[in-house]
């Protein structure tokens, strides 16, 4: 595999938004870390569904269910398996377009690629199974935690509307926005208009890892930069990212480049990342997501017979998906690094020494 992670630690998810569970395999985990049920349990509400108006009315609980890999509150270097159950599917949501494509979502293209539609919801195209990616995602930060490494995102751009680069730092501890109270405001009045029309926004999520070391990602192929993109892109409803200052393809050389210093780097124009290697700077990566597909506006649509229908949904959907998916892109981010540490320690005889000898 050389684009996308999983050369060491690795997760498989399993399950639908309306079956009956939902889950994780994580392996390649160390043994000896300790296993934080409650920081799991927290990372999963941070993204849960149903918490409050700015997103899907969905009510789950998340709580996961620990079923391999601990032991005494210790992981034991052995596959981790999670389950969460799913609680209030209510899958007659859908029973109205049971044989129709909703536009914009996954509907037209899974029928189209396996012949079945699954007219329970959205199945596995839902972001429902992005929940079994947080799970792996606390199961990496447990791992950078014993490291110092830090992982942290939050919504910096809501229906075109940026905010000031410093409200960053509030974003990811708010539950929703800015403690700028005037960017929260106008954020807020547009996700309100959007819900009263039926309609929904698109966002842009900063990430940002910190205390990194130098040396993560392997030159060719697996660059860190190109895995953390495969990574993140495989995000529900994420169109693209952007690594290091978004406007550098507008800036010259001389205003582009990173001068260096004894000291480090004068600059961090390059997102952390030079030659698909970490330098040291801090990792600073812009995700941008899509409109949530699912709105209830009349729209057109065919069925899977190819007629033409009027479609009209009915349901739960978030307003806006970078919010909740914010909590996402965290846990895949620290899915890549976690691989990417571990894997380096391969990449030099001195390393391979400093554990044989
Ligand atoms: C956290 C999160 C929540 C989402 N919630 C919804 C939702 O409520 N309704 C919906 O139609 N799409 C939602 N999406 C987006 C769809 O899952 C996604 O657009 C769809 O699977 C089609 O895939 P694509 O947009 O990547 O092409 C959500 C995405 C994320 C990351
Ligand atoms: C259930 C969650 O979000 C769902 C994501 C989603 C989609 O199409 O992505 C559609 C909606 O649910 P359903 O699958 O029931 O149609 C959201 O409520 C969740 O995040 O846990």
């Amino acid at each position: 595999m050389f684009n996308s992670f999983g050369e060491i630690f690795r997760f498989t998810t399993f399950g639908e938004s309306h079956g009956r569970a939902i889950g994780v395999v994580v392996d390649g985990v160390p043994a000896g870390i300790e296993f934080d049920e409650e920081f799991l349990k927290n990372e999963l509400a941070r993204r849960k569904p149903g918490k409050n108006r700015f997103s899907t009315q969905r009510k789950e609980d998340d709580l996961p269910e620990v079923l391999s890999g601990i032991f005494e509150g210790k992981t034991t270097g052995t596959p981790i398996g999670v389950v969460i159950f799913n609680k209030d599917q209510k899958s007659k949501d859908y029973s109205n377009i049971k044989d129709i494509f909703r536009p914009g979502h996954a509907d037209f293209t899974y029928f189209h690629k396996y012949s079945i539609r699954d007219y329970r919801g959205g199945g596995r195209s839902s972001a429902r199974e992005t929940a079994a990616r947080v799970v792996a995602g606390a199961i990496a930060k447990m791992i950078l935690k014993e490291l110092n490494i830090e992982i942290e995102a939050g919504v910096i751009e809501i229906g075109g509307v940026r905010a000031k680069n410093e409200d960053f730092e509030y974003a990811k501890k708010s539950e929703i926005f800015a403690l700028d109270k005037e960017k929260e405001k106008e954020w807020i009045e547009l996700i309100d208009k959007a819900r009263e029309e039926h309609n929904s926004l698109g966002g842009v999520v900063k990430l940002r890892i910190k205390n990194l070391p130098i040396g993560l990602g392997e030159p060719i192929y697996y660059k860190l930069d190109n895995v953390l993109a495969s990574a993140i892109m495989s995000i529900n409803a994420v169109k693209g990212i952007y690594i290091g200052n978004p406007n550098a393809h507008k800036l010259t050389g001389v205003e582009n480049n990173d001068e260096i210093s004894k000291n480090g780097f004068l600059s961090n124009n390059a997102g952390g990342v030079l030659g698909g290697i970490s330098n040291g700077e801090n990792i600073e990566i812009e995700v941008y997501f899509k409109p949530t597909p699912s709105i209830f506006k009349p729209q057109k649509s065919i069925d899977i017979n190819g007629n033409e229908v009027e479609v009209n949904l009915k349901g739960r959907h978030d307003p806006i998906v970078a919010i909740r998916g914010s909590v996402v892109v965290e846990s895949m981010a620290a899915c890549v690094i976690a691989d990417m540490l571990m894997l380096n320690m391969t990449r030099t005889i001195e390393n391979i020494k400093k554990i044989y000898q």
